[in-house]
């Protein structure tokens, strides 16, 4: 009955009630309170193993795997990623933050961004990051000047626009010539010569990221065509071999039964057998292949769980919402995109669907709402709601939006609950408001 492709691994039904992990879900929404996120460990820990066996199974060259954090990061979930052999794509200060806090390597993450500051530079030269991906001319002029005075060459890659419309919502492709991102391919030669004579700057390699939520593999394979081609170019012009190629991340992953599975082995296999003919026809070494999935793999491993805590009915009677006590605030997905999601009651999984029934958010928008025409059992008032594949680009874009405090999240495996982190607090939302100064109000003048 639970679709393992947009369930996690551990999710089970007994007795009417949703297991994660080996823990009941409704006893974990009564004792760390709704909304709540919980990530299941073991689904998280294989996806990522599953991305690096599947890449070192079908490349016969060196590959890594960096887990793009925007899609969820703490300390917990980054420390994860380093015990797995992975590194990480970060695009700010604070998620660099993170990432030392929690131990990782350096070496081992990019730094991407079309508008770093120089804070956000600063600290990757002083931290010494793997590499730097520049975006665009202004970025690499200030980083040549930051990087002057290094002792060590700063790695860097640059990100090129493809030219390659990714097929997936327009808000989330981002590989076309006019998309915001990277460089045309035309404005490359500039660039390079630029870094070459920067004695601060090593140029590594070359970076595109098409779009996320990606499912046809011809437009990734083509992404790498183009970028292997521009490599062999720049060796032909410059006599330059570099040695790192990533083509980002976006592959896509189903929300609902109907969408197709995630298929990380055939992504790799696709990805690496286009990167060895393209290398063939150019004759160009094997280069170093990054990778960079952010939703394959954390989504699955995630679910949100609400409580139902008023309806609305027809004047016939007929169930029409659901109001939850979550919504746009931690996940703005169907708001944004008009996305779909899959979900059942944690407490009664086993009642039959009754007529189809909306989802509504708690939050002042008409567009909050989470789940349309779902078909779910008749809900009664504190049913818990649980919402599949909620793990990536749900909390990571949470807001505070009617003063409500993000959701705490639970790490889950073998019936151990860890809180990765806790739920925001009403103090904690009030912590940077500064009331007036005493002064006499103007009216009183
Ligand atoms: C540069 C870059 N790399 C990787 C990703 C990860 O994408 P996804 O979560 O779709 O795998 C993104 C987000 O789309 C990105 O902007
Ligand atoms: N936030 C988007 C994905 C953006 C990917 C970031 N480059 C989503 O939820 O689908």
């Amino acid at each position: 009955m639970l679709n393992p492709h947009l369930w996690p691994d551990t999710a089970r039904l007994e007795a009417g009630q949703l297991w994660v992990g080996g823990v009941a879900l409704p006893a974990l929404a009564e004792a760390y309170a709704t909304p709540l996120y919980i990530i299941d460990e073991v689904t998280l820990r294989g996806a990522m193993r599953a991305y690096r066996h599947a890449l070192a199974r079908h490349y016969p060259a060196p590959s890594r795997v960096h887990y793009a954090s925007k899609a969820l990061l703490n300390i917990a979930v980054a420390q994860v990623a380093q015990q797995e052999g992975l590194g990480l794509d970060l695009v700010s200060a604070a998620e660099l933050l993170v990432a030392r806090r929690a131990g990782v390597d350096m070496t081992s993450i990019h730094l991407h961004g079309n508008a770093k500051s120089d804070a956000e530079l600063h600290r990757a030269l002083d931290w010494g990051v793997g590499a730097v991906v520049v975006d665009n001319l202004d970025e690499l002029e200030r980083l040549i000047a930051l990087s002057a005075g290094h002792p060590q060459p700063q790695p860097v890659l640059l990100r090129v626009a493809p030219d390659i419309a990714a097929h997936t919502h327009a808000h989330i492709a981002t590989g076309a010539a006019d998309a915001k991102f990277g460089f045309p391919l035309a404005a490359l030669p500039v660039a390079i010569e630029r870094i070459l004579a920067a004695p601060g700057l090593h140029l590594r390699g070359l970076h595109a990221h098409i779009g996320s939520q990606i499912f046809e593999l011809g437009q990734l394979a083509a992404t790498v065509q183009v970028l292997v081609a521009a490599l062999a170019q720049i060796r032909a012009q410059y006599g330059v071999t570099l040695e790192e190629l990533s083509p980002g991340g976006g592959l896509g992953v189903p929300y609902t039964d109907a969408m197709p599975a995630t298929d990380i082995d055939g992504y790799a296999q696709a990805l690496a057998a286009a990167t060895q003919q393209a290398c063939a026809a150019h004759n160009f070494p094997l280069p170093l292949l990054t990778v960079e999935p952010g939703r394959s793999i954390i989504a699955r491993a995630g679910v949100a769980l609400y409580r139902v805590v008023a309806r609305k009915f027809a004047a016939d009677g007929r169930l029409l919402y659901l109001h939850v006590d979550g919504g746009m605030a931690d996940n703005i997905r169907p708001a944004l995109y008009a996305a779909r999601y899959t979900a059942l009651l944690a407490n009664r999984a086993d009642a039959p669907p009754t007529a189809p029934v909306s989802v509504a958010g708690r939050y002042c928008e008409s567009g909050d709402i989470l789940l349309r025409d779902a078909p779910l059992p008749a809900a009664q008032l504190g049913d818990v709601l649980a919402v599949a594949g909620a793990g990536a680009y749900t909390l990571s874009m949470a807001s505070t939006y009617n003063m409500s405090p993000r959701p705490a999240l639970l790490l889950l495996n073998a019936g151990q609950v860890q809180v990765i982190q806790r739920r925001e607090t009403e103090e904690d939302l009030l912590a940077r408001d500064l009331p007036l100064a005493a002064t006499e109000t103007p009216q009183s003048r």
